[in-house]
């Protein structure tokens, strides 16, 4: 299918590779899909909320309520993500994975809390063994249920004070830096705070030690947000999706879900760079080519969906652009740098 979606792209009405990063993502998806004619059918973005025990150590300069605030605003489409969903027609979902606050129980939120907060993991392991397992059938079921409403491309955000802490715990472990190469601003710490953040984390180093296993690693200093994203990106793997990969936080469990299956790789498009110094490194380990650079530093999702419609213009080229031969146009070669 390679050879042929190459050939299609080839011999459209444009001089050999002009579209540049448009048409690797066109061979990308269409090699996902198998077809020479894919389609991007009900894109959904699933944020995942949750609190972190880490967050009572002083590694973020917000406090943790912020976590249900935003989820309030997020159900009330008031946020950054439910701006650029609108913008993009993509379908949002917020779920509620461990926000350590009682939500009313007809608030439109997918309910899949596992618990108020995670341990700190700075005195032992953020979760037990049975709050990871309901973390990865949980972020696996919300996947499962995208797919059965015709969903075939998505995106995950999260939402929880001081995950910038474990994300940069597993970019450490996973890509074998120093926790001062790893550890940044998070949502806009001072130096001083960055150095307060760097001592916390090397304590937690420190206690842990190196830590091999995927899912051990995941378990220890994840959050239930990043847990249930993890279930997440597994199931959208095993239902063939496009899969958009936003910034520090959400590509930190892709790394680790890609310890776990090497081969989600092939899904995965990763939307931009994030201005978080640590993300570029993920990408590195990754072989992972963003698509925007527009030094954003949010999350929540938001730099999936302010790519998606760069990514709808890959298909779109592939579907409706003339050949050559259809629109009767010379393809003289005897001067082309091939
Ligand atoms: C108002 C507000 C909205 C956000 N939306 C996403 N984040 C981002 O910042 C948090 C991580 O940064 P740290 O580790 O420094 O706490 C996460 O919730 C992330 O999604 C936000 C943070 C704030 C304050
Ligand atoms: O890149 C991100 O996703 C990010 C960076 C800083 C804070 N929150 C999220």
């Amino acid at each position: 299918m390679k050879k042929e979606l190459q050939h299609k792209i080839d011999f459209k009405t444009k001089p050999l590779g002009s579209l540049g990063m448009l048409e690797k993502l066109a061979l990308q998806i269409g090699t996902i899909q198998n077809t020479l004619s894919p389609t991007l059918n009900n894109p959904h973005m699933i944020v995942f909320a949750g609190d972190h025990g880490i967050a009572h150590e002083g590694v973020s300069p917000f406090p943790q309520e912020v976590t249900f605030q935003m989820v309030m605003n997020f159900l009330q489409g008031g946020a950054a993500i439910n701006s650029f969903c609108m913008q993009h027609d993509i379908n949002i979902k917020v779920v509620d994975s461990g926000v350590n606050y009682d939500f009313e129980p007809n608030t439109p939120l997918i309910n899949h809390k596992v618990g108020r907060e995670t341990a700190s993991f700075l005195t032992g392991k953020a979760m037990t063994p049975e709050q990871y397992e309901e973390c990865i059938v949980k972020g696996r079921s919300v996947v499962k249920d995208a797919a059965k409403e015709g969903c075939n491309v998505i995106g995950f955000g999260e939402m929880g004070i001081a995950n910038t802490s474990p994300a940069t715990m597993i970019l450490c472990q996973i890509c074998n830096l120093t926790i001062e190469e790893c550890t940044g601003r998070g949502s806009g710490l001072n130096s001083e705070g960055v150095q307060k953040k760097l001592k916390t984390l090397q304590a937690a180093k420190e206690f842990h030690g190196e830590i091999e296993d995927a899912n051990e690693l995941m378990r220890t200093y994840g959050g239930f947000e990043m847990a249930q994203m993890l279930g997440a990106f597994l199931e959208a793997k095993d239902q063939g999706m496009v899969i958009l990969v936003d910034g520090f936080i959400t590509t930190s469990v892709f790394m680790v879900a890609a310890e776990i299956n090497p081969s989600i790789r092939e899904n995965a498009i990763y939307a931009h760079q994030s201005d978080e110094g640590g993300h570029r490194k993920m990408l590195e380990h990754l072989g992972g080519e963003p698509v925007l650079k527009l030094g954003l530093r949010l999350g929540e999702g938001t730099g999936v969906a302010i790519a998606y419609p760069v990514i709808k213009s890959a298909v779109q080229f592939l579907s409706t652009m003339a050949s050559f031969e259809d629109a009767g146009v010379s393809n003289h070669d005897e001067f082309l740098d091939k």
